[in-house]
């Protein structure tokens, strides 16, 4: 068909009656015929255009079998503005869900792919790392782009499945489970009680610029020893600097056309350069101190006098390489840095901002969990900075915080992986080569898995409850995916909220504002990875 209606539009007939059709549309004669040049030029836009209308609407071959979304739906949902999640909802699941395999076909960043909603598919393609290996999409245009520069680089988020990603892997998994800084992120949360104490009682707080806060100087000092001190001055010079460089990496013109930040072209654009000096900087600082950390330590001097727990992660992924005779680069360590910046910081700070909604609008819950606070770290109205003992025996706190990253999507799906043999997925073959990934949000709404998906009822997690009839059958609770590619920040993340959840309770009761937009359910924003639109919570002090 592309052919055909390339060769029509170069038949001289049609040409010239497409030509005199334009010319009079402009007021003109059609007197004079166009230069071949210009004509040849507008077929081939016209066939790359419908090729690329092709390739978003039309699935490859071998997947056309399978349940997708109408194009035409779908795009009128995105043009109405609806949050993605009602898109998802509305357009895609009920098609998926009806499925016996559970699969559907959509096309996404890395093209088209086959998403998995079922929890038995989950633990196949999530336990059979070999089988399915993640895509690499580390290519030469990173070398220049600012997302590139700051994110891509070998590290073991983008780096595909092999040695390089092997060893890495295996010089930071002692590094995570040894780190647990609770004291640390107690520390914080009492920092953070200053600054929330100025208009407790009287306004609500902004509660994602709150945690985005928060959760950057938590990542700066447990992961590199660096103080953003974000908390106290949100317009810190470094914080700044890093708001720039993160805000542009997302910038869609950039995305759309990395060609525009090589080197040459970058110089017509001062704001873009200004922003690859500014990650010149940053890069700059995290060189020094790993230089710094890496003297201390080669003199055998002790980097920190710190617990192991409360060291920073730096530190701990160069005290697990020198102990397992590992090696990292200074790039593999300043990639895998940034890495953790862009993978564990907006992440959390959305996890801790849902599980506050939620106790907002729930103030049963919300009572109970700050019972449990106050049996476990006492009734006394003084700031206590709970102990890792404590914030294990809170067994509730962590059932809320288990719903919340079930209820409330954090991070839609996982990078894609490739296919390396025809593989059958619940009945249907997934041919050789094609592309599969977990769509995290499908499973955790899916009502074949969960009852009443859409509810927030943290009992399903308590021991012998739903949670475990479900793990039982497959993989239905995948927040942080899992198998061998799992978060490996899963730990950390999660002992900074079961830190800084039971110390806001104790201190202050959370309601939603009466003319909050969302009263209903939390309005999100974001495809992808999600966050509550302006999320406002009032706070009253309770010593
Ligand atoms: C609520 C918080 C978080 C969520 C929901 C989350 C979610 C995820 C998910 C779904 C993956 C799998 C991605 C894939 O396979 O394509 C992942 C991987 C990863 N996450 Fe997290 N994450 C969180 C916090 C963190 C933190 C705090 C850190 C670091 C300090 C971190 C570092 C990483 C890294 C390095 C990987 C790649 C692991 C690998 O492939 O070996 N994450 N995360």
């Amino acid at each position: 068909m592309i052919i055909s209606s390339s060769i029509a539009l170069l038949d001289n007939k049609i040409k010239e009656q497409f030509w005199s059709l334009c010319l009079r549309a402009f007021g003109k004669t059609p007197n004079s015929f166009p230069p071949k040049k210009i004509t040849i030029s507008i077929a081939v836009a016209v066939v790359s255009i419908y090729a690329a209308f092709r390739k978003l609407t039309q699935p490859p071959p071998q997947l056309r079998n399978l349940p997708r979304p109408g194009f035409l739906q779908y795009v009128s949902t995105i043009l109405m503005n609806k949050p993605y999640d009602n898109v998802l909802k509305e357009v895609i699941y009920p098609v998926a869900f009806k499925a016996d395999h559970g699969l559907y076909a959509a096309f996404g960043l890395f093209g088209w792919s086959v998403y998995i909603t079922d929890s038995v598919a989950a633990r196949k393609l999530l336990t059979k790392t070999d089988l399915f290996p993640k895509i690499n999409i580390i290519n030469s245009q990173h070398q220049h782009t600012l997302f590139g520069r700051f994110a891509v680089g070998p590290n073991i988020i983008f780096l595909p499945h092999g040695p390089q990603w092997k060893a890495q892997r295996s010089v930071m998994n002692p590094a995570f489970n040894r780190s647990m800084p609770v004291r640390l992120f107690g520390e914080l949360t009492q920092k953070l009680f200053v600054q929330l104490d100025k208009t407790a009682d009287s306004s609500p707080i902004d509660v994602l610029d709150i945690m985005n806060r928060w959760t950057l100087d938590a990542i700066g000092i447990a992961g590199f020893d660096f103080d953003f001190d974000a908390i106290t001055n949100k317009n810190s010079e470094w914080v700044t600097r890093y708001h720039h460089i993160m805000g542009g990496s997302r910038d869609a013109l950039y995305q759309l056309l990395p060609f525009l930040e090589s080197p040459r072209l970058r110089a017509l654009f001062p704001k873009r350069n200004q922003i690859h000096h500014e990650l010149d900087l940053f890069l700059e600082k995290m060189q020094e101190i790993i230089a710094h950390k890496r003297e201390i330590l080669n003199n055998n001097e002790f980097a920190t006098n710190k617990k192991t727990n409360e060291k920073d992660l730096l530190t701990l992924m160069l005290e697990a390489a020198k102990e397992e005779n590992g090696k990292l680069t200074d790039e593999e360590i300043m990639a895998n840095l940034c890495g953790f910046f862009l993978a564990g910081h907006d992440t959390t700070s959305n996890a801790i901002s849902y599980a506050l909604y939620n106790l907002a609008t729930h103030p049963d819950i919300q009572e109970k969990a700050r019972d449990e606070a106050n049996r476990i770290l006492g009734s006394e109205p003084i700031d206590v900075l709970p102990t890792v003992e404590q914030i294990n025996e809170m067994t509730y706190t962590q059932m809320i915080i288990k719903e919340t990253m079930r209820v409330n999507t954090i991070v839609q799906n996982i990078v894609s992986r490739k296919v390396v043999e025809d593989v059958d997925i619940g009945g249907f073959v997934v041919p050789k080569g094609a592309q599969v990934t977990l769509d995290i949000m499908a499973i955790h709404r899916n009502p074949k898995i969960w009852k009443n998906p859409d509810e927030f009822n943290p009992e399903r997690f308590e021991p012998g409850g739903e949670a475990e009839k479900v793990t039982k059958m497959g993989l239905g609770w995948v927040p942080f995916s899992n198998g061998a590619r799992q978060c490996i920040g899963k730990n950390f993340s999660l002992t900074e909220q079961r830190v800084i959840i039971p110390m806001l309770l104790r201190k202050y009761e959370l309601s939603l504002p009466d003319d909050s937009i969302h009263k209903d359910k939390v309005v999100i924003s974001g495809i992808g990875s999600f966050s509550a639109v302006n999320l406002q919570i009032k706070l009253k002090k309770r010593y």
